[in-house]
């Protein structure tokens, strides 16, 4: 099935690991992907990559929906004009994702700040696809495959861009149960786990000390974990575990190292860097972002813009590697992209 892939924040390493990664392709296999991008951008980059003798595949080779360049890019300058580039990119590949043209699409990282300078009012990129299809109940989840072990690491956010002080009052026994079904359909339909086991993350230091160092575990999260799993007998719901010790086993597992800490098929933490410091530790070249909930397959690099590096010919494509390869798994093991119940109400 065909995937659209965008180029993200033009002043950001989005082409150059777009072109990295693509190489790993054979040329007869490049027909599956639309680039949802920059002409003008993608040969400027070839030229400069091509001529450090990197690993490039040739953009004459790629299809691309093009979107010429509305000012001049320098990489690692980014301005509101490369945020509204980026903002463009995206709307092309969810069109095409909306009708069918593709299965599924693969986006490079943007800025947040520069999308907002461009008069884009959404958090992410996570919000725009979950407006443009009808429906706000989409989960942000990362995936990362162990080259060690095969083992994968699923995490699932329960609230995602909002500042730590707003966490609290996100966190609703409604909110973990939109998020627990999210999570239990991507598993039984998408990883063919039909009795799933989830750990759910405490929020408070060693999951509030019962309750002598933060409330939300006895007020609400623990009475919320045993209606959970009365719903979902078939899946194991443990939690909260202390923040702090969950992700132990997780580590033993990612190295295949003997442990008595259990790792489990899929962890929820309750906010970004409680299940993004564990993930980038462990799998930062590994790991995707996908949202789930969508009625088509869409997968990210775990990592951002990197402007720090962009134009040094130095970004490490695996992330976006891995994203391709994982949005090619969904589209075959989802029939299509998510389960009627959850992903197509509202749409
Ligand atoms: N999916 C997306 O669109 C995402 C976008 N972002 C956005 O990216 C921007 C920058 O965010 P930061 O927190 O600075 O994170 P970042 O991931 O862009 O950079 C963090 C560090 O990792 C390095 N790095 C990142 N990707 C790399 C790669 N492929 N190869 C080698 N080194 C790499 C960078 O050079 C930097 O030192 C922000 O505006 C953020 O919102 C962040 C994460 C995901
Ligand atoms: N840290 C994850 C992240 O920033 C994902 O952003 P987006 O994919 O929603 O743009």
């Amino acid at each position: 099935m065909a995937l659209a892939i965008t180029l993200g924040d033009p002043a950001g390493i989005g082409a150059e690991i777009v072109l990295k990664a693509l190489a790993h392709f054979p040329p007869e296999a490049l027909g599956q992907f639309f680039i949802s991008g920059s002409r003008s951008l993608l040969e400027d980059t070839y030229g400069w990559l091509s001529q450090r003798g990197q690993a490039v595949v040739h953009p004459a080779l790629l299809q691309v929906w093009d979107h010429p360049l509305i000012s001049n890019v320098r990489p690692g300058y980014p301005s509101s004009a490369t945020g509204a580039m980026s903002f463009a990119y995206l709307e092309t590949a969810i069109a095409a994702a909306k009708t069918g043209t593709v299965a599924g699409i693969v986006t490079a990282p943007i800025s947040k700040a520069l999308w907002h300078a461009a008069g884009y009012d959404y958090s992410g990129q996570t919000e725009v696809l979950a407006c443009h299809t009808g429906g706000s109940e989409v989960g942000m989840l990362f995936l990362g495959r162990s080259p060690q072990t095969h083992w994968v690491l699923t995490t699932l956010l329960a609230t995602t861009h909002i500042p730590l002080s707003q966490v609290p009052h996100h966190l609703t026994p409604a909110l973990l149960t939109q998020k627990l079904e999210l999570l239990v359909s991507f598993l039984q339909h998408h990883r063919g786990l039909a009795q799933p086991r989830i750990a759910v993350a405490g929020l408070n230091p060693h999951s509030g000390e019962q309750g002598h160092l933060g409330r939300e575990e006895v007020d609400w999260l623990i009475p919320w974990l045993t209606r959970a799993q009365q719903q979902y007998p078939h899946v194991e719901i443990v939690g909260p575990v202390p923040p702090d010790t969950l992700w132990i086993g997780a580590a033993h597992a990612w190295w295949g190292t003997p442990s008595q800490h259990p790792s489990y098929d899929a962890y929820l933490a309750l906010y970004h860097d409680q299940g993004l410091i564990p993930v980038k530790m462990l799998a930062f070249h590994d790991a995707v972002n996908t949202t789930i909930g969508l009625p088509f397959i869409r997968t990210s690099p775990d990592h951002g813009t990197a402007f720090d590096i962009a134009g040094q010919g130095i970004a490490d494509p695996r992330s976006l590697l891995a994203a391709i390869h994982w949005a090619q798994e969904l589209t075959t093991t989802g029939k299509i992209g998510f389960p009627a119940h959850t992903c197509l109400r509202g749409v």
